[in-house]
C-alpha cells in the first residue's frame, strides 16, 4: 500500500485564523506543495485564492501532483450561483479538483430540492471540464441517519442523472475540518462514519477528512476501504511520525 498516493495535503487556513499575512501564507501554501512534489503526494487542496500560484510552481517543477481546491468553504451555505463563481474561476485558475460543501444547512432544514439541485449542476458542471468534485456533507454537523440519507442522496444523483460512467470522479467526503462541535469534540472521520459512508455510496468513492493525523489512523481508513484522505498532517503520516496537524 502506497499511503502517499491516497493523500490530499491540505492548508485551508485563512491568513486571519492562522494569525499570519497573506504573504506568508502563500510561503505556507508553497512549501506545502513543494513537501508534495518531494514526497509523492498525490494531491495538494488549498484556498482558492492561492491556486493560480500554486498551478505556476507545479507547472515550473513540471510536477504531477495533482490540484485541489474547496468551493463554499467550510459552511456550504453560499447559493448555487456563488459556488458555480468560485469553482469557475478556480478551474481557470488551475485546479484539477474541486472540493464542495454541501448545503448541509439547507439539508438539515428539509430543503431538498435545493440541495438536488446544487449536487446534480455543479457536478455536471465540473465533469464537462474534466475535473474532478468531492462533496463535502460534514458529518460532524449530522445524526447517523442524515450521514446515511445524504450520502444516498448523492450516490442516486449522480448514477441516476449524471451517469454511472462518471461515478469515479464524484467522490462523498466527511468534513472540512473546521466544524466547531460543542466542547471540541472530534468533528472529523473516524471509523462509524467511514462505514455509514462507504455502506451507502454505492460505486462513489469516499474520502475521509478531518483529524486524520497519523499512519495508523491513515491505513485503518484506507483498509475500510477509502480511496482518498484529506489531512493537514500530510508530511507526518508519510514520515510514519505522529502529529497534532503540520498545518
Ligand atoms: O479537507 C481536509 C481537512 O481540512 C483536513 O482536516 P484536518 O486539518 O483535521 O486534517
Amino acid at each position: 500500500m502506497n499511503i502517499n498516493q491516497y493523500l490530499d495535503s491540505t492548508y485551508l487556513k485563512t491568513p486571519e485564523q492562522a494569525g499570519i499575512s497573506n504573504s506568508d501564507t502563500l510561503d505556507m501554501v508553497h512549501k506545502l506543495t513543494q513537501e508534495a512534489i518531494d514526497n509523492g503526494i498525490y494531491a495538494v487542496m488549498i484556498r482558492p485564492d492561492y491556486v493560480r500560484s500554486v498551478r505556476e510552481l507545479l507547472d515550473e517543477k513540471k510536477s504531477n501532483v495533482v490540484l485541489g481546491t474547496v468551493i463554499g468553504f467550510p459552511e456550504g451555505i453560499y447559493d448555487l450561483n456563488e459556488k458555480l463563481r468560485e469553482a469557475q474561476k478556480a478551474i481557470s485558475d488551475g485546479a484539477d479538483e474541486l472540493d464542495f460543501v454541501v448545503n448541509y444547512e439547507a439539508f438539515k432544514k428539509g430543503d431538498i430540492d435545493k440541495v438536488k439541485e446544487e449536487i446534480e449542476t455543479a457536478t455536471s458542471i465540473v465533469l464537462r471540464e474534466g475535473k474532478v468534485v468531492k462533496w463535502i456533507i460534514e458529518t460532524a454537523a449530522l445524526t447517523d441517519e442524515q450521514i446515511i440519507e445524504i450520502t444516498q442522496l448523492i450516490r442516486d444523483i449522480v448514477l441516476e442523472k449524471i451517469g454511472e460512467e462518471n461515478a469515479a470522479k464524484v467522490f462523498i467526503k466527511s468534513s472540512t475540518g473546521f466544524y466547531k462541535t460543542e466542547n471540541d469534540a472530534p468533528n472529523g472521520a473516524n471509523e462509524h462514519v467511514i462505514k455509514l459512508m462507504l455502506e451507502n455510496a454505492g460505486s462513489l468513492p469516499v474520502k475521509a477528512s478531518g483529524g486524520v493525523r497519523t499512519t495508523e489512523e491513515a491505513k485503518k481508513m484506507i483498509d475500510l476501504g477509502v480511496k482518498r484522505i484529506g489531512t493537514s498532517s500530510a508530511l507526518a503520516i508519510v514520515q510514519g511520525k505522529e502529529a497534532s496537524g503540520n498545518y
